[in-house]
């Protein structure tokens, strides 16, 4: 198959190093000198460098040569270029089979990709989200990892699961895109926490109760949005929770951990050199939350800390004095 990988992050680039194995696949990146740079050393110096970029696989700064007879598009920028992104997609007339690997809430209209793609792109039907347990570097790597490929048409993500899985990146077909997205999305406000919790030194115990609290907050959430309590147990909810929450690799995670230092924010995106996508979303969850009339109490200690000034010690002190409650339902 012929496709175009939209973002030449870490994990566009990772994506795009592996799917060269058995397609024809062209990495687009929207800055143009990266993408001289990268030709030169085959390697993404600034997103992944460690992970030297396969000799068959084409890098492009031009989009419209990038995406030019292509069967698959698949952008993987953050979330918030992804609009700007279809919106030159659909200038070009594009009209091939649409994957995307963003995660997150759109700031400011707080909807899901998928939401985003139908305003942008409302007749194509061959859409759908690829999310799941995925650390960049591992992947390209050619470390096993398994991943769901979820949209509203089954056919679609089942065909193109079929199409795109290998031994190393097993591709899991679901229905489910909105729970997906979600459980993609708000795992990272809840490797922020844990990563606070993890930096204040509260320990094993507190880390497992944070991560299966959290599990109980993002389904709470993805149910009310229409997504489906089994997409929780699966790559996108658990899968990707676990994940993000524990491994060191984590961007969130490490910016709960320096938020812990008491770091400031500012400082800390600035140091990381990449996109942290719980930060903005956790804004967008807990205002969606709030709408909905969903209890998310981790999600809201987060925005305290990055959006109010209030300490780490103060926020914990907070969830560990709420009220307890039954373990299931929302009494
Ligand atoms: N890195 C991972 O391990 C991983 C795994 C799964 C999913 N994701 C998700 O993939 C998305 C991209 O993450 P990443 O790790 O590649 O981020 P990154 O910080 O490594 O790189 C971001 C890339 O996006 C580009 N970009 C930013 N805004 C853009 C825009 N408006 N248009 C085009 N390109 C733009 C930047 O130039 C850069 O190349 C995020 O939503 C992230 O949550 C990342
Ligand atoms: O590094 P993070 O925290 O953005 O997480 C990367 C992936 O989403 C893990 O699946």
């Amino acid at each position: 198959m012929k496709m175009t990988v939209i973002g030449a992050g870490a994990w566009g680039t990772a994506l795009a190093i592996a799917f060269s194995r058995q397609h024809e696949v062209t990495l687009w990146g929207r800055d143009a000198a990266q993408m001289v740079d990268m030709q030169a050393n085959r390697l993404n110096r600034r997103y992944l460098p460690d992970c030297p970029l396969p000799d068959k696989l084409h890098l492009s700064a031009d989009l419209s040569e990038a995406v030019m007879g292509v069967e698959l598009v698949l952008v993987v920028t953050p979330i918030a270029g992804l609009r700007p992104t279809l919106k030159e997609l659909a200038r070009l007339k594009v009209d091939a089979p649409l994957l995307w690997a963003c995660k997150g809430f759109e700031a400011g209209s707080s909807l899901l990709p998928h939401q985003v793609v139908a305003e942008e792109f409302p007749r194509l039907k061959t859409v759908g989200v690829l999310s799941g347990p995925s650390f960049a570097k591992e992947v390209a790597l050619g470390l096993p990892a398994a991943v769901s490929l979820a949209s509203e048409n089954y056919g679609f993500a089942r065909d193109f699961a079929r199409e795109l899985h290998s031994p190393l990146l097993r591709i899991y077909a679901n229905d489910d895109l909105v729970g997906v997205e979600v459980g993609g999305a708000v795992k990272n406000v809840m490797a922020i926490a844990t990563g606070v919790a993890d930096g204040l030194g509260f320990g094993m115990n507190a880390r497992a109760a944070l991560i299966t609290r959290g599990l109980a907050e993002i389904t709470r959430l993805a149910v009310a949005l229409g997504g489906s309590q089994q997409s929780m147990q699966g790559l996108s909810g658990v899968g990707d929770l676990i994940l993000t929450c524990t491994g060191a690799l984590s961007r969130n995670r490490q910016v709960g951990l320096k938020l812990a230092e008491g770091k400031s924010l500012a400082d800390i995106l600035t140091e990381l050199g990449h996109v942290a996508e719980g930060v903005p979303t956790a804004r967008e969850v807990l205002k969606m939350a709030e709408r909905l009339e969903v209890d998310m109490p981790i999600t809201a200690a987060v925005c305290e800390l990055l959006y109010h000034q209030a300490t780490p010690q103060s926020v914990v002190e907070s969830l560990l004095g709420r009220t307890p409650k039954p373990e299931f339902g929302q009494a």
